[in-house]
């Protein structure tokens, strides 16, 4: 394995490279709706978190910091040294750590429905005592209901049913030990350091990483740029995939061609 982190390669061999991380209890999967697109013009690599997937699942806690350092393993497994990253939700805090400690190493970056300080500490701390204690199924719907507007979950019952799968599926020790990591992050001092042109991608109807969060981060970057989405709650690349696909089509190629 490549440092530890399960990968999922699309896209042409010679293309630039493209790195995506998903969210908290979902793996590359979660953006199986744009790997169409991009694969037009990139060499798409999604990972899978530690602890997520088909990557390794070490004892927490985990920090940003270690979820970060395994990415940078990958890529010196991959024998790359400079991506596009696009994150969602834990993907774009480890975007954001990467973009801060790592910059030689990232071109653009993305950033879509995520947070540089998600407290309270003490709620990911519970959180993971319910998920370490074997009770992740419990707590599921209601994270569910988080990632989909209720007008989305209506008309698509059966994908809303394979992304609470893919939750439910994500081992223990890995889930609780991500919960940790966000409990103790706070990368607010570190976005001043992030010179990758940034794009921030917020949903309007997004309660677990509220469009203020976005507004937050893009105000600490020096260079970003900051869209807020309608009609799409956390998951908003499952959501709204044309409109994710394509702004990131523009912000990662602004001269290239966009796809449809
Ligand atoms: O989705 C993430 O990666 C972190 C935020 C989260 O877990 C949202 C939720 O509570 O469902």
């Amino acid at each position: 394995m490549n440092g530890g982190l399960h990968v999922t390669v699309d896209g042409p061999p010679d293309a630039p490279v493209l790195l995506l991380g998903s969210s908290l209890g979902t793996t590359g999967a979660m953006w199986q709706p744009q790997v169409a697109a991009l694969t037009e013009r990139y060499r798409v690599v999604r990972y899978d978190h530690l602890g997520h997937g088909g990557s390794a699942v070490p004892a927490g806690p985990y920090t940003i910091d270690l979820l970060g350092r395994k990415v940078l393993r990958l890529l010196d497994a991959l024998g790359v040294a400079r991506v596009h990253y696009a994150g969602l939700s834990l993907g774009g805090m480890v975007g954001m750590w990467l973009a801060a400690h790592a910059g030689e190493r990232i071109d653009r970056l993305a950033l879509l429905c995520t947070s540089a300080s998600l407290g309270p500490a003490e709620g990911w701390r519970a959180r993971a005592a319910t998920v370490r204690a074997g009770r992740l199924d419990s707590i599921a719907d209601a994270i569910v209901e988080r990632w989909f507007t209720p007008a989305f979950a209506a008309r698509n019952p059966d994908t809303v049913a394979a992304y609470r799968n893919m939750l439910v599926g994500t081992p223990a020790a890995g889930y609780a030990g991500c919960c940790e990591a966000i409990a103790a992050m706070d990368l607010r001092p570190d976005l001043a350091a992030v010179r990758a042109p940034t794009l921030v991608i917020g949903a309007a109807d997004d309660p677990a990483t509220p469009p203020e969060q976005a507004a937050a981060i893009a105000e600490r970057i020096p260079s970003a740029r900051l869209v807020v989405l309608d009609g799409a709650a956390h998951l908003a690349n499952v959501e709204q995939p044309e409109a994710v696909a394509r702004l990131l089509a523009e912000h990662l190629d602004p001269e290239g061609v966009v796809p449809r």
